[in-house]
């Protein structure tokens, strides 16, 4: 086998060149980058035949020593980096040129044109970071209309039944109390039903929030509404419907109004301070009222063996509902503390912030 020549092709880039060797099938590729001269070895099938080929170029200017290359069917592609982004006015240090060196005019392009191509992908990587921004700050508006849509329906919601419950209570007195079930239950079924957007709000990071303190909120309230109080009638006209539905709603006419000032990057302090600090008392009454109501509930449930759980006949014939209702009074202590501590640390982060941002 001789030792041949192959023919290169050359074309740059202000932060490349591309070498394009012609040489079919190439085998046992050896390409060396050494002080600025790059040199090419290896077998393959030329204008000669089968041979061995082998070339090396001087460059005019420094280039990294590392080299990226492909061999495909016909030819091996070089690819160097400029040590400089710079344009030579030639490939070689020596001004004459190789014979076997030809520009290659598939990929030629001189230094304006080069210079197009940089401010067209410039311009197209700007107006592609532009689109994303857009596009960001579309979804972020979306889901902020959306939220302050959400917020305020639900403000009109508990607002209608605050106001409903207080306005009542003045005008029957304590009659009022044995009917709340009758006149505020569908106005709370909506807004509870509703709520569950919370819960999804959480698990998709819509809002920065736990959760599991806000699956405890919606399970616990649904559960007293549907199950207590929306499955038992005998519970309808049970003067503690009052007081949970009005512990529930005297903390929504703050907390809802706030959500919706911060959709539109608002703060009123006074509802600020009102919203982390108004559950101090309520939650507890809250969980005190939902605690009594499932006490009260215990008997009718045994009685009436609703939603009791067949068993298999060697442990008895059913276990009734009251007894889960035993268990959910502890569960419910621990939903209080759980809730609690958690409140607490977002009224301790609030104000923290608030105060380092004062200063
Ligand atoms: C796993 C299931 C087990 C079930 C077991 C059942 C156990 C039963 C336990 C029962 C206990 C529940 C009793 C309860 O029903 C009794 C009462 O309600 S009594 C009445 C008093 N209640 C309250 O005060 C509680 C009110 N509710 C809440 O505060 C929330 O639901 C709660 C999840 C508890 C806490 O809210 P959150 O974690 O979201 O805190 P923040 O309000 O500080 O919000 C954090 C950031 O998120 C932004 N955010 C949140 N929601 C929204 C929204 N809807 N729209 C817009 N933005 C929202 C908020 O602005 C904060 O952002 P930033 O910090 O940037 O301002």
């Amino acid at each position: 086998m001789q030792t041949l020549t192959p023919h290169v092709y050359w074309a740059q880039r202000h932060k490349e060149i591309n070498l394009r060797v012609e040489l079919i099938d190439a085998q046992n590729i050896n390409i060396k980058v050494q002080d600025d001269v790059l040199t090419f070895r290896a077998q393959g099938h030329g204008a000669k035949g089968e041979n061995n080929y082998e070339f090396s170029l001087a460059f005019l200017m420094p280039v990294k020593p590392e080299c990226v290359h492909r061999s495909i069917q016909r030819q091996v592609n070089i690819t160097l980096k400029k040590k400089q982004r710079s344009w030579w006015d030639r490939l070689t240090l020596e001004a004459r040129k190789p014979i076997f060196l030809t520009p290659d005019f598939d990929r030629w392009i001189d230094e304006s044109d080069a210079e197009r191509e940089i401010c067209e992908k410039e311009e197209r990587k700007t107006r592609l970071q532009r689109d994303s921004v857009n596009s960001e700050i579309s979804f972020v508006s979306l889901t902020k209309g959306l939220l302050f849509m959400y917020n305020l329906v639900q403000f009109l919601g508990f607002s209608w039944i605050f106001a409903n419950l207080t306005v009542r209570l003045f005008i029957l007195g304590q009659d009022s109390v044995y009917d709340t079930f009758h006149a505020i239950s569908d106005v709370m079924f909506f807004c509870q039903i509703l709520a569950a957007v919370e819960v999804l709000n959480a698990a998709f990071g819509v809002v920065k929030t736990g959760i599991i303190p806000t699956l405890i909120q919606v399970v616990g309230r649904n559960f007293i509404l549907f199950i207590i109080f929306g499955s038992v009638e005998q519970m309808h006209n049970k003067p503690v419907v009052f007081f949970v539905f009005y512990s529930w709603s005297a903390i929504e006419i703050f907390r809802y109004p706030f959500y919706m000032l911060g959709c539109i990057d608002t703060e009123w302090k006074m509802l600020t301070w009102l919203r982390y600090t108004i559950w101090i008392p309520l939650y507890p009454l809250g969980v005190l009222a939902e605690a009594v109501a499932v006490i009260q509930s215990i008997p009718i449930f045994y009685d009436t063996k609703l939603f009791s759980i067949p068993l298999p006949k060697v442990l008895g014939t059913s276990l009734s509902f009251s007894y889960i209702l035993q268990v959910y009074l502890v569960l419910m202590f621990l939903g209080l503390f759980i809730n609690f501590r958690h409140l607490y640390k977002q009224r301790k982060r609030r104000f923290r912030t608030k105060k380092r941002k004062a200063n």
